[in-house]
């Protein structure tokens, strides 16, 4: 047996084409999208994103601004430029880059996002809605996961879900949004005891953690769904937290690259959408 393989590329390909006939329409009421990022200092990760999100942004139609700030950037002078974009009446998303250099208070930072702007839904008021059971505004990543679970049709409601990695931009949202679509879920971590056990339970298997082949055949209950959200690189090639004979194992699997990075731009840009169709029926 060999796992059937979610082509994220393939799926965020057509949720884009979605995306830009609502940008469309939003163009013939003299309304242009608009997305501006952030990005502080060179994250190798952040940049292959920063990249591949300018590019598609354009093809949707979606205006979008890189605020680039150099390394050693204050904290004064980013809330300085976050408080420009939050006043920016064409600026319908702001998107702060993560991680930030280590002098900056990427807590404080992320508050100062206007929550109605907060495109990642980092701002802890749409945290707060997530976790409440209300999700809107959420991150990209996590949004892009649950998309692909459903373009495959892969049901969620009463399935055990193990998510590796409690981090801010991926384990806790993605957590919540399994939670919200009625999953067991289990957020194991690096205090974690006998993971590999844990992990054998889950019929929905995310890694988020941040380290090549870090699950293994042994992680894997047969024909689970691996959902691989890593983005390590390796002798300079891109490659995921799951190890290449977990394919044998599992039932479904995303690739690396071509899965989960694809579907979390598509879901950035279809959230930005979102915003811009606000302004609109604010008039
Ligand atoms: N505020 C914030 N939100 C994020 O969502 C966020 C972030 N900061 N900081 C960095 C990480 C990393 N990340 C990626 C998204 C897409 C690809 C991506 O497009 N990958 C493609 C192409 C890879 C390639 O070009 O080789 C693929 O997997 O097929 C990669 C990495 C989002 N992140």
């Amino acid at each position: 047996m060999t796992a059937t393989l979610l082509d994220g590329k393939t799926t965020a390909r057509t949720w884009r084409a979605a995306t830009k006939a609502r940008v469309d329409q939003l163009r013939q009421a003299a309304i242009t999208p608009g997305l501006a990022v952030v990005l502080v200092g060179h994250d190798p990760a952040s940049e292959i994103y920063v990249r591949n999100k300018a590019r598609q942004a354009e093809q949707v139609g979606i205006t979008s601004i890189v605020e680039r700030l150099p390394e050693d950037t204050t904290q004064a002078a980013v809330l300085a430029l976050v408080d420009r974009l939050n006043h920016d009446p064409h600026v319908d998303g702001i998107l702060v880059q993560l991680p930030l250099p280590v002098q900056l208070d990427e807590t404080a930072v992320l508050l100062a996002v206007a929550p109605a702007k907060d495109v990642d839904g980092f701002h802890p008021f749409n945290l707060g809605q997530l976790w409440s059971g209300h999700p809107d505004l959420v991150p990209a990543t996590a949004a892009g996961i649950m998309a692909l679970l459903e373009a495959y049709q892969l049901p969620v409601a009463g399935k055990n879900a193990v998510v590796l990695g409690r981090s801010l931009i991926v384990g806790r949202p993605v957590a919540a949004l399994l939670l919200a679509a009625d999953a067991t879920v289990t957020v194991a971590h690096s205090h974690t005891q006998a993971v590999e056990k844990l992990a054998q339970q889950a019929d929905i298997l995310i890694a988020a953690v941040g380290q090549a082949n870090f699950v293994t055949p042994a992680f894997v209950k047969p024909g689970a769904v691996v959902i691989d959200v890593g983005t390590n690189r390796v002798a300079g090639h891109l490659v995921g937290d799951v190890a290449a004979e977990v394919a044998s194992q599992a039932g479904y699997l995303t690739p690396v690259p071509g899965g989960v990075g694809p579907m979390t731009i598509a879901a950035l840009l279809s959230q930005t959408v979102d915003l811009a169709e606000r302004r609109q029926q604010r008039g």
